[in-house]
């Protein structure tokens, strides 16, 4: 299973231009293809949601070229598709799908229309049933009720009233109002059941007008398109940027201090979704909103509050308050969230579910969730359910200050393929100084004393290997065995306190710096199981305020993204030298020559090895210590921490 790890941060500050959004850019190119005219939309969203739907459209012979950038020009067919027999694969993309089931079914052919097997359990039979009544001829290829589906030719009765449920998806009514234009014919269209998510209705209504058709509402039950509607192109669309999208970034702002800016969406907005802006406020969040840009940063208290709220109108983007609801004080209620159940996948269950794999205690109701937030957060491996939303929504969770893995990462390029490297843009990491080098050239010295100038926390990775080698030295395993090692330093039952290193509890500092172990540790450490079952241990040291960590592969392997690197190094003899004083001083045996000896074979092996070696990495500073003193190193090192971080 391919993963991304976030590294903790301590905050978010910044700001991101937004992509498009889904919603607005797979109507605006229905629109457009459906137009007399040719339409340039602007700033189309790059994802594969609207890849499947200008495939469809291109499928069904209509023309459309990219220009620069996301700018595309579209060249209508003036409601009469040129194609008129066709099978269409639509992937994941209720967007497309149901807009092109009612643009099909009253347009006129022989169509199928299939997607992904998740595809295939989200519903569609009201839909179908609606057009069914304007006399529409579809059957369903596999279940009654869901897609795939058959679409043919047929005569239609023209006019008059339609009904359709409104309690399900509101992309039914969407894709009604938008197919029925091609009739010709006034046509009623009554909803059934509180109609839900109304601001969708609202984006698809707007966008008509723009191409020309304006339909009345009356209140949200009744909608009437206009005999003798057709669309034509206004010329230029520009497409917003994602609410939804906006809904990350404004969380982390309010999570991780801010400010941090959205552009591409504000107060002029026709998406329903930037009214999630209102419910970060009402936890507190301040919010500041321009024309076309939303800022969010901390509660003046520093700490968001406890939510009860109806989330109907924002149902993507109250997937976002669920995990903010992590850093709330008290337990959080969203509720009338029942068409998370018939999403991408199962969204409340699959929220419940990763949302308790990190500490939160949560409440799975038909149509609501309560989350209460955990006294500390877990580090968790996040199952993303091939939903975009889930793997978004979960990245904020490394505003707690921990480790979080993302699995399956790609799905967000549903609607945002660029999304963790925008993330990364405006994520404040907690700080790591990686110090890497050759044995007894003062790694551990000069962390320690840099940790403690900072306040920082401070790894000596090098222990960790000591003790997996003591530890199969006792159990008796050869320390060339990898298979039993590796399983020991799985679940090594290590700890450290007050400068001392515990193995099962009993201290082992003095031990593990004999040369037995010395020696042992570097002989375990060429095993590529050992070092992988010693790796999260590590990154999990990283913690505010920030990490001073030591040893061979700090900044190669464990942290790659420090903000500092130093290769900290000496002569061999000055380092045997120091080796040899410190043992004296410890009133242990050390002979000088044997010391230099294992020494050089000891770096010799770090060196040499294939996974991991020992060596100075091109953005790494060098620090030779051979003529400085301790104090000296130690002012290099803190001279070289950035002072913004
Ligand atoms: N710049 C220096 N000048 C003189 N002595 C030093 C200097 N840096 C470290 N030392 C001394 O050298 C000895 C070895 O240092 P330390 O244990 O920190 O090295 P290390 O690189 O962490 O070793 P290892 O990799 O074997 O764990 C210590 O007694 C330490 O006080
Ligand atoms: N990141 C690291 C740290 C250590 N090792 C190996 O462990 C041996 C002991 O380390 P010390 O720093 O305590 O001397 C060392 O010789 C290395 O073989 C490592 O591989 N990677």
């Amino acid at each position: 299973m391919e993963f991304i790890d976030l590294a903790p941060l301590l905050g978010a500050r910044g700001r991101v231009r937004l992509p498009g959004s889904k919603s607005i850019s797979n109507r605006v190119l229905l629109l457009a293809a459906l137009a007399e005219g040719d339409t340039e939309i602007r700033d189309l969203l790059a994802s594969d949601d609207v890849d499947r739907m200008l495939e469809a459209l291109r499928t069904l012979g209509v023309r459309w070229q990219r220009g620069t950038g996301d700018d595309y020009l579209v060249q209508g067919v003036g409601g009469v598709f040129p194609v008129k027999a066709a099978e269409l694969f639509l992937g994941n993309a209720g967007t497309a799908f149901r807009p092109l089931t009612a643009a099909l079914a009253l347009a006129g052919g022989e169509y199928r229309l299939s997607g992904v097997a998740r595809m295939h359990e989200r519903p569609i039979g009201d839909l179908v049933d609606a057009l069914r009544e304007a006399g529409a001829a579809i059957d369903y290829l596999g279940n009654e009720g869901y897609p795939p589906l058959a679409i043919h030719a047929a005569s239609l009765r023209t006019g008059g009233a339609l009904r359709v449920r409104g309690d399900v998806s509101s992309q039914f009514l969407t894709a009604l109002l938008m197919a029925l234009p091609l009739t010709g014919a006034e046509t009623v269209v009554e909803v059934v059941g509180e109609l839900i998510s109304k601001p969708y209705i609202a984006i698809t209504l707007e966008l008509m007008a723009r191409f020309g058709v304006e339909v009345r509402r009356e209140g949200w039950q009744r909608f009437i398109v206009p005999a003798g509607a057709r669309y034509r192109s206004p010329g230029t669309v520009y497409v917003e940027g994602d609410a939804s999208s906006a809904s990350y970034f404004l969380a982390a702002g309010a999570i991780g201090g801010g400010p941090l800016r959205v552009e591409g969406v504000g107060r002029d907005s026709i998406q329903g979704d930037v009214r999630f802006a209102e419910a970060l406020a009402s936890m507190g969040a301040r919010i500041d909103m321009g024309d076309n840009w939303i800022e969010a940063r901390a509660p003046a208290s520093g700490r968001l509050r406890a939510f009860d709220m109806d989330l109907n109108h924002i149902p993507d983007a109250a997937m976002t308050l669920a995990v903010a609801a992590l850093f709330a004080d008290g337990p959080c209620t969203l509720r009338n969230i029942a068409s998370w159940r018939v999403k991408e996948t199962d969204r409340i269950a699959a929220m419940a579910c990763e949302l308790r794999k990190v500490g939160a205690t949560v409440e799975e109701g038909a149509d609501y969730l309560v989350v209460t937030p955990p006294a500390a957060l877990q580090v968790a491996a996040i199952d993303t359910y091939d939903d975009h939303r889930m793997a978004m929504c979960f990245s904020l969770v490394s505003l707690g200050g921990l480790r979080v893995r993302i699995n399956d990462p790609k799905c967000v390029n549903k609607t945002f393929p660029t999304y963790f490297e925008r993330f990364a843009e405006v994520a404040r990491t907690v700080p790591v100084i990686a110090i890497d080098g050759p044995s007894a050239s003062g790694k551990g010295t000069v962390a320690a004393r840099v940790a403690a100038a900072l306040g920082w926390h401070c790894l000596d990775s090098g222990s960790l290997y000591r003790i997996v080698a003591l530890a199969g030295m006792r159990a008796g395993v050869a320390l060339d065995d990898e298979a039993a090692l590796a399983a020991l330093a799985a679940a090594l039952p290590a700890s450290f306190a007050d400068g001392r290193v515990l193995l099962d509890g009993v201290d082992v500092s003095a031990e593990i710096r004999s040369e037995a172990c010395s020696v042992g540790a570097s002989k375990v450490a060429v095993l590529p199981a050992v070092r992988a079952a010693l790796l999260d241990r590590q990154r999990d040291y990283r913690a505010a305020p920030g990490l001073v960590a030591e040893g061979r592969d700090i900044g190669s392997v464990i942290f790659p993204d420090a903000t500092l690197k130093i290769f900290l190094t000496a002569s061999a003899e000055s380092r045997a030298q120091r080796r040899y004083k410190q043992l004296m001083e410890k009133g242990m045996a050390a002979n000088m020559e044997s010391l230099l000896q294992d020494l050089q074979e000891r770096d010799a092996r770090d060196a040499a090895r294939p996974v991991a070696p020992l060596k100075q990495l091109p953005d790494a500073v060098l620090l030779d210590t051979t003529t400085m003193d301790v104090e000296q190193a130690v002012s290099f090192v803190l001279e070289r921490v950035p002072a913004d971080r």
